[in-house]
């Protein structure tokens, strides 16, 4: 059950909800319900207590104490209506713009914020209603204005948050618009937090109202106003201070209970803010040295990525090369921490935040991609280049069905009436070998098994019918059987969409199994490439030979699994020249200057100057490429 519907039904809440439901329609249906008119006076009865005839006694007036409170809710309940949609209108909108959109529409939001939270509240109501006269409505929006920057924080600190998330991120490597993102995926995950706050805010704009009212301000009599009846009573506390409990318990009850349901909506979880993802100027991208191979789909020339550890920007890819052809099927491969997925991730231009481009070219289709504007990179994404990543069910928002949001990416890249588009959805998860669609497209996430989930992703990155897909470990977090149900997908559809394929994988059989041609990268650097023979038959970087050696079916039965000693460094211990030479078996003094790529065969390229030492490797002449 919904956590937030799990804590309105403990019997506190309940009870504060049901308390605020009872006063609502009292005040809703005053005309049908209240035993008397507001402003009638009974003379015969004036400052009676409780009695038959008047259930919670009369006033200095003899006016009906229940009916001036039911109507008087009208008036008092209106203007905490209007000051809580004006703090939602605005609160909303400009926490969402501020941690969505970041940058300087961040920066002139919390300038915005900060000034109107130096304004003295209840100083600049009472200058609004001298200037409009004691017109309610007005200093009620007023107070709006002045209590949103409030939600404004908390609105904003949430979408940092959400922000984060794989799915969201899932969401824009599909292309999907800000606007919708904003709307179908953050909107409903910070609905807690605006909840909560707004509920406090209601509790503090009645006790402002009544503040006011009590003050003269605001409704002039004979209008009752919760205010003015508090007003009335304290003048008479002497005669009749019995006068002063109802207005003081509906309105006493009513702000304890805005404070319990907004409690409750915390505690049902509530999120934190992060912190502030720093911000930094952009720095010049350093232009690659060699140009781009010109018959490639994608081509990636000196890609070098920064991202901020431990206060410092670190590089954490260096100088990559990388080239996919049309319908070329490539691995990239290394352990875990090289920067393999970073590297996925910058081809889509979705750096963390503060990561950065600081030089280097991505080619695809002939197209430029460092320093393209994000709007132009997201109509790239789905369609162009997609996504499948290695946690399935974190990319997959848990609050809609399948069928909502495979629908959600077929409309967005092909549109068609809704009759059209699911007939799509059915298609692609069809596509992908999903038993049953009509079944499949009404369960939710949480309803999946790991494999059905990958396919569900396989399917959301093909609705975009992509040039190339990137697969990021996509079998890693599967068991063995339905891994080898993955890959034969995977290589089914890229035979009959003919779209290319990079494989991201730190595992040699999944690697062999697929692809035609390899990328081995060890701590930022590209260590080796060739085709997935070659590198088999004939590593050329004792990194390769020492990863290959690892696979565990080279393992003798009884016998300790080969491993490479230590472990990859820390990009910000990288050593000089060869990044791998404090775990080589082959390191020597001339390994800690920089080792450019050589290619000891055509085709086959070796960061390693001992490349010829390499076991199973061939003596071939050197020649620096790069
Ligand atoms: N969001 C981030 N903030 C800071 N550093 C990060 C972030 N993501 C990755 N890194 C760092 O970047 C380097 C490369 O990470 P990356 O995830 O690309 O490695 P990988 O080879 O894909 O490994 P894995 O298979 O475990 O994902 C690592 O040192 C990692 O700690």
């Amino acid at each position: 059950m919904n956590p937030v519907w799990k804590a309105l039904r403990r019997p506190l809440t309940a009870a504060a909800v049901a308390y605020l439901g009872v006063v609502l329609l009292a005040v809703v249906f005053a005309p049908l319900l209240a035993p008397y008119d507001p402003t009638d006076g009974d003379l015969d009865h004036v400052l009676s207590g409780p009695s038959a005839l008047h259930p919670l006694g009369t006033d200095s007036l003899g006016r009906d104490v229940l009916s001036r409170l039911m109507y008087g809710g009208r008036v008092s309940l209106s203007g905490v209506a209007e000051a809580v949609l004006t703090v939602l209108v605005l609160g909303v909108l400009s926490g969402l713009l501020a941690g969505f959109l970041g940058g300087w529409v961040d920066r002139v939001v919390m300038w915005v914020v900060d000034v109107v939270l130096a304004v003295p509240v209840i100083v600049t109501l009472l200058v609004v209603l001298a200037v409009v006269g004691s017109n309610e409505t007005a200093a009620m929006i007023a107070l709006g204005v002045l209590g949103s920057p409030l939600l404004t924080r908390v609105v904003r600190g949430s979408t940092l948050a959400v922000r984060q998330e794989l799915f969201i991120t899932a969401a824009r490597v599909a292309g999907l618009s800000n606007r919708a993102i904003a709307v179908q995926h953050i909107l409903p995950r910070v609905a807690g937090p605006i909840t909560v706050q707004a509920s406090i805010f209601a509790g503090a704009a009645l006790l402002t109202e009544t503040g006011l009212g009590y003050l003269g301000l605001g409704a002039q009599p004979p209008t009752p106003t919760w205010g003015g009846m508090v007003a009335d009573a304290s003048t008479v506390i002497d005669q009749q201070p019995w006068l002063l409990v109802p207005s003081g318990v509906v309105i006493g009850l009513a702000i304890l209970s805005f404070g319990l349901i907004g409690d409750a909506v915390r505690d049902a979880g509530a999120r934190h803010a992060p912190p502030n993802p720093r911000r930094r100027k952009q720095v010049p991208v350093v232009p690659p040295e060699t140009a781009p191979e010109p018959d490639a789909l994608l081509s990636v020339r000196d890609l070098t990525l920064t991202l901020p550890r431990g206060g410092e920007d670190t590089v954490v890819v260096e100088r990559l090369h990388l080239d996919i052809g049309p319908g070329e099927v490539v691995g990239l491969v290394g352990e875990s921490g090289c920067g393999k997925s970073i590297t996925g991730r910058a081809l889509l231009g979705l750096l963390p935040p503060g990561g950065q481009v600081t030089g280097g070219s991505i080619r695809f289709g002939g197209e430029e991609l460092v320093a393209r504007r994000q709007a132009d990179l997201r109509k790239l994404r789905g369609s162009g280049i997609a996504l499948v990543s290695q946690e399935p069910l974190s990319c997959l928002d848990p609050v809609f069905t399948v069928g909502h949001q495979v629908d959600e990416l077929v409309r967005i890249h092909r549109g068609g009436s809704r009759k059209q588009v699911r007939a799509r959805t059915l298609q692609l998860l069809r596509d992908v070998n999903l038993p049953d669609p009509e079944l499949v497209v009404r369960k939710y996430p949480h309803e999946l098994s790991g494999g059905m989930a990958q396919r569900v992703l396989i399917a959301l990155a093909l609705a975009g019918e992509p040039k190339l897909l990137i697969a990021d470990e996509p079998t890693t977090a599967l068991d063995v059987t339905v891994q080898a149900e993955i890959l034969e997908l995977l290589r089914t559809l890229r035979a009959r969409t003919g779209m290319a394929v990079l494989l991201i994988s730190h595992d040699w059989g999944v690697v062999a199994d697929l692809c035609t041609r390899a990328y081995v990268m060890y701590a930022g650097h590209l260590v080796e490439t060739a085709t997935v023979e070659e590198l088999f038959d004939h590593p050329r970087h004792p990194y390769t030979a020492g990863l290959l050696g690892c696979a565990p079916r080279r393992a003798e039965p009884g016998q300790r699994l080969p491993a490479i000693p230590g472990t990859v460094p820390d990009p910000r211990h990288w050593p000089t020249g060869c990044h791998f030479q404090p775990r080589c078996p082959l390191a020597t003094d001339d390994c800690a200057v920089p080792v450019p790529l050589l290619e000891p065969r055509t085709g086959h390229r070796a960061r390693c100057i001992h490349h010829d030492r390499v076991e199973g490797g061939e003596r071939d002449a050197r020649t620096a490429v790069a």
